[in-house]
């Protein structure tokens, strides 16, 4: 009889397309048997997880980490330590706000000797499209990158120019015949740089006026855009953190007419408004904004409808002096990568009936597919690796400042309770956080 590593027993397993009771057996990392009972199977050890659900190791396809060069906002240790607090297994890091910037082979490898060295989770690399690179971007396809990232407007970072429309189209035809995804931040640069110079002129510090000044017809705009370019050259598209459905319209249509294209979306996108950012201040900017209730209705129809492909943190932190102070100066990014599934859990699940199975596709399998990865990650399922998260759906908790990993602990998160409790995670059949602490801490 073979002797298993772990065998984790009794415990609601969430799939793609259901939630089930079944035993994990797992060996080498590896997901070796699932099967309602392996109560006669020999494990090295057992982990009893009657009352938990287990999950797929999620997959954050949206964080940025910062190293090198920006590490006291972000590093890949505190980073990847906070992503095993909150169930996440693998994630890919953006190729902005580290320096130097991920525009080439050499800044590759720097990159990836830390996260190598560092990282306590699974993870890849974004690199990066900026005007100037096109030479790069076969190099850095070959060094293994998960995607290319483009910024159609302002990026907020000086060494990570926006991409203006010749160099994304030029940058297209290349990825496409590299077989690649470009990842687009999609806001138009015109239309943010215009109405932003007149508040600023204004000096409007009000949420409102913020949020205006990037509205959701700009996002509109940017996207229709990049799908006509998408539609010239065949490139595989994907658009990050979109903040409204009337984003999602033009996508969908795409879609339906063969254009190779996903869509992402936010947890603040999907638990905070514009009056959150009045109340809360610097520490709910992000580019898009937050906007209105009605916006985040809609926006949670489209996550359960499965018009949402992936759901990413953005993870943008920064030192805690960047958060304070004038709205219109303060860094706009949400550190939020430690409670994307807490928010899932808690908005999604038990305040509007979300099955659980969105969370398994849209941190699971979706991400898996569209990055090529499906074969190892993604899904709960025999041969692929045993990332595996047990979560106490009733067990409820207010998150505390201390409780954050983040090298510069804030969120707009904290004080806020959430039902839904990661108890332990694994990556590849090892433990990595267990009941309150990272392992090894
Ligand atoms: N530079 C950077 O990380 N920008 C990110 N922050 C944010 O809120 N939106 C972004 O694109
Ligand atoms: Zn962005
Ligand atoms: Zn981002």
């Amino acid at each position: 009889m073979a002797l298993y590593d772990v065998i984790i027993r009794n415990g609601m397993l969430v799939k793609e397309e259901e939630v089930v009771k079944a035993d994990i057996a797992i060996i080498e990392g590896k997901i070796a048997k699932i099967a309602a009972d392996l109560s006669d199977a020999a494990g090295k050890e057992m982990v009893d997880a009657k009352g938990l659900h287990i999950f797929p190791g999620l997959i954050d396809s949206h964080v940025h980490f910062n190293e090198p060069g920006r590490g006291d906002w972000e590093g890949i240790e505190t980073g990847s330590k906070a992503l095993a607090a909150g169930g996440v297994t693998t994630f890919f890091d953006m190729p902005l706000n580290s320096h130097p910037p991920t525009i080439n082979k050499d800044a590759f490898d720097l990159k990836n000797n830390i996260a190598k060295e560092k990282s306590l989770v699974d993870y890849r690399l974004w690199g990066g499209v900026v005007p100037g690179n096109m030479d790069d971007l076969e190099d850095l396809m070959n060094c293994g990158v998960i995607g290319f990232k483009a910024f159609m407007s302002g990026s907020g970072i000086e060494d990570f120019e926006a991409a203006d429309d010749h160099t994304l189209f030029a940058a297209m035809e290349k990825i496409a015949s590299l077989g690649g995804v470009l990842a687009v931040h999609a806001e138009s640069d015109v239309i943010t740089a215009q109405l932003g110079k007149i508040t600023s002129d204004k000096n409007n510090q009000s949420a409102k006026a913020f949020s205006e000044s990037r509205p959701i017809y700009s996002e509109v705009e940017a996207v229709q855009r990049i799908l006509a370019y998408a539609e010239a050259t065949k490139c595989s598209v994907h658009i990050v953190h979109i903040s409204s459905v009337k984003v999602l319209e033009p996508i969908i249509n795409a879609k339906k007419k063969g254009i190779n294209v996903t869509v992402e979306t936010c947890p603040h996108y999907l638990s905070l408004t514009v009056d959150d950012l009045e109340v809360l201040g610097p520490i709910a900017k992000c580019a898009p904004p937050l906007r209105e209730q009605a916006e985040v209705d809609h926006l949670w129809d489209a996550v359960i409808s499965g018009n949402i492909d992936t759901i990413g943190s953005d993870h943008s932190p920064s030192l805690t002096s960047m958060k304070k102070g004038s709205l219109l100066e303060a860094w706009g990014g949400i550190s939020g990568c430690q409670t994307t599934l807490n928010i899932l859990l808690e908005e999604g699940y038990w305040k509007r009936d979300m099955p659980l199975t969105v969370i398994a596709k849209t941190m699971g399998t979706n991400p898996a597919k569209r990055f090529g990865l499906e074969a190892q990650k993604g899904s709960i399922a025999e041969y692929k690796d045993a990332d595996l998260v047990l979560v106490d759906l009733n067990e409820a908790f207010t998150l505390e400042l201390e409780d954050l990993y983040y090298r510069n602990k804030q969120s707009p998160y904290v004080g806020k309770t959430y039902r839904g409790k990661v108890k332990q995670t694994f990556l590849k059949g090892q433990l990595v956080f267990d009941d309150q602490k990272v392992v090894p801490s």
